[in-house]
């Protein structure tokens, strides 16, 4: 049972399957892979291309701002070195010192406080004057660095007493026979709006791209999000490198599982670094786009490709569909005008068209003369009893009336026994091309028996089936056949349609009259009653 359900399966598949729909399978499979496959490397390309490009951007990026921030700090650290040559020449004259500090907080947006320290870290003045912080002793982070180092510096980040955080670049104070006075101090705010931040906001990015500035501590000095101002960042592989004092790219993931793409550069005049990041969702998000828009203008392409290879596979298809349907028939007359017919415009159909045209004509020929064979008598090549039976079943079939005559050697036996069979064979040969020369193209002769013959002939009445009789049996007696010498025939004469009867009682009745004729004397010809009296009416 479940090899019938199978088998039956399979021959349903073998029958849906055909040339054209391979051929169609094959090449839209085919163009559907070498689409996918392009569209995946394209996009696979333009990823990395794209990713790459990132990391590049963002070194540069940083490269850059790492230039922009270093030179703002040395603008500061020489606005300094300046007021602190104008502030030792006037340390005596407070109103001249006062004077000095405002004017360097002012001058440019580089300080957002200025301040003159003496050496024992008493505020001498401050800008603006509203910290009120004048005379007060200066003990945060920055002073104490400045005091102790006695030269330019840019401290660490701390919580100013004005409570900021900030970032103190100072220049110390010395008399030109090199006493030291004290310095001159600017704080930047790292919170509040500073040169710092105006040169890192102006380079913020807008396309999900952001920076950040840390410093030897891993303290941001700088980050977009306020809040994380001052926070301390450990185990960020980029920070580690950056204060390493690398410059370079790398690929990050955050704890939040997101991808980001870094470019670092470290700061040359302090021990800063600067990272810029930016995650690989937005740097890859022009890509979704694009490869919408590669589908979009591909798609017209793809369908034309479609319809095109649609055509071709008919194309392909259609000369060995025809040639398949003209092998059903291949026995027909008409096979071979059929397959010429066929459009066999490439080179395998041409060569299975000839091949079939040379095989046609052979099977044709060995069916014709089988045909032949089957419906010939090989003594005389006259057509035999079955040729007649179709004959008369045309005939019949196409309501054609015809005569019969039942033809028949007089004394054969003799003939046989005085000269031989072999001679004997002559003589029916003989008789046999009589015959063909009396009748006319649309009579039938056939011999039926050992020396019986039969004529049909179509669209004759009685009498002209009997001058026909007639004329054979003259032409026969009155013809020598060597060595025989003369022989005499007997001729029965019926036809069709007689009385209702079959074909096979007419053939009948011409064999009765047949037998009329050799009992009454032979070399005679005989007309069947019926159909002689229907004549005379
Ligand atoms: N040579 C030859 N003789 C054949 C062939 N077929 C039949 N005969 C002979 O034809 C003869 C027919 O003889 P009969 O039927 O007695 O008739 P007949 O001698 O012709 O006499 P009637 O027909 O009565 O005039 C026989 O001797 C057969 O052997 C054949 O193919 N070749």
């Amino acid at each position: 049972m479940k090899f019938f359900v199978r088998s039956a399966v399979l021959s349903r598949i073998r029958s849906s399957l055909n040339l054209k729909r391979l051929i169609l399978f094959l090449a839209i499979s085919a163009t559907i892979v070498t689409f996918l496959n392009s569209f995946y490397s394209s996009y696979h390309v333009q990823k990395q291309q794209l990713k790459v490009q990132a990391l590049k951007n963002n070194s540069a990026y940083a490269a850059k701002l790492v230039s922009v921030a270093d030179s703002a700090l040395r603008l500061a650290q020489q606005q300094l070195a300046f007021s602190a040559d104008v502030i030792a020449e006037n340390f005596a004259d407070p109103h001249k010192v006062a004077h000095e500090a405002k004017r360097l907080r002012l001058q440019t947006n580089s300080f957002n406080s200025t301040v003159v320290v003496d050496k024992d870290a008493f505020i001498l003045t401050a800008s603006p004057a509203s910290l009120q912080i004048t005379g007060e002793q200066l003990n945060s982070v920055g002073a104490k660095q400045a005091l102790e180092y006695k030269k330019p510096i840019i401290s660490e980040p701390y919580i100013s007493i004005a409570n900021n955080l900030v970032i103190f670049i100072s220049h110390p104070l010395f008399t030109e026979d090199n006493q030291y006075l004290g310095y001159v101090g600017g704080t930047m705010y790292l919170k509040e709006p500073s040169i710092l931040s105006d040169i890192l906001q102006q380079h913020f990015h807008q396309d999900g791209s952001y920076l950040y500035v840390i410093d030897k501590n891993q303290r941001l000095l700088y980050h977009p999000d306020k809040q994380r101002i001052g926070e301390q960042v450990f185990g960020n592989a980029v920070i580690e490198a950056v204060l390493k004092g690398n410059r370079g790219t790398q690929e990050i993931v955050t704890d939040d599982n997101v991808i980001l793409l870094a470019g670092y550069a470290p700061l040359q005049v302090a021990p800063w670094g600067i990272v810029t990041e930016r995650s690989l969702t937005s740097t890859l998000a022009p890509l979704d786009g694009l490869m919408i828009k590669v589908l979009l203008y591909t798609a017209p392409i793809g369908l034309a490709t479609v319809i095109f290879i649609w055509v071709l596979a008919r194309l392909i298809a259609r000369p060995l569909q025809q040639l398949a349907d003209t092998a059903k028939t291949l026995e027909l007359p008409s096979t071979p005008a059929d397959l010429k017919r066929v459009r066999s415009w490439y080179f395998e159909s041409s060569a299975l068209r000839l091949a079939m045209l040379k095989g046609v004509g052979v099977l044709q020929n060995q069916i014709g003369l089988l045909k032949h064979e089957a419906q010939t008598d090989p003594l005389t090549e006259l057509n035999n009893r079955r040729s007649l039976e179709i004959h008369l079943k045309q005939l019949t079939e196409h309501h054609c009336k015809f005569s019969v005559l039942a033809i028949d050697i007089d004394h054969f036996k003799h003939v046989n026994d005085q000269f031989g069979h072999d001679i004997g064979d002559t003589v029916l040969q003989s008789l046999a091309a009589i015959i063909m020369s009396v009748i006319r193209e649309s009579d039938f002769a056939a011999r039926t028996g050992g020396e019986e013959f039969i004529i049909i002939s179509p669209n004759v009445i009685a009498s002209q089936a009997f001058q026909l009789a007639e004329r054979l049996r003259i032409k026969v007696a009155n013809t020598v056949i060597e060595p025989v010498g003369y022989i005499n025939i007997s001729i029965g004469i019926a036809g069709w349609p007689m009385a209702e009867l079959t074909v096979e009682d007419v053939l009948k009745r011409a064999d009765q009259a047949l037998y009329e004729a050799k009992k009454t004397g032979r070399n005679r010809c005989v007309l069947e009653q019926t159909y002689g009296e229907a004549a005379t009416h």
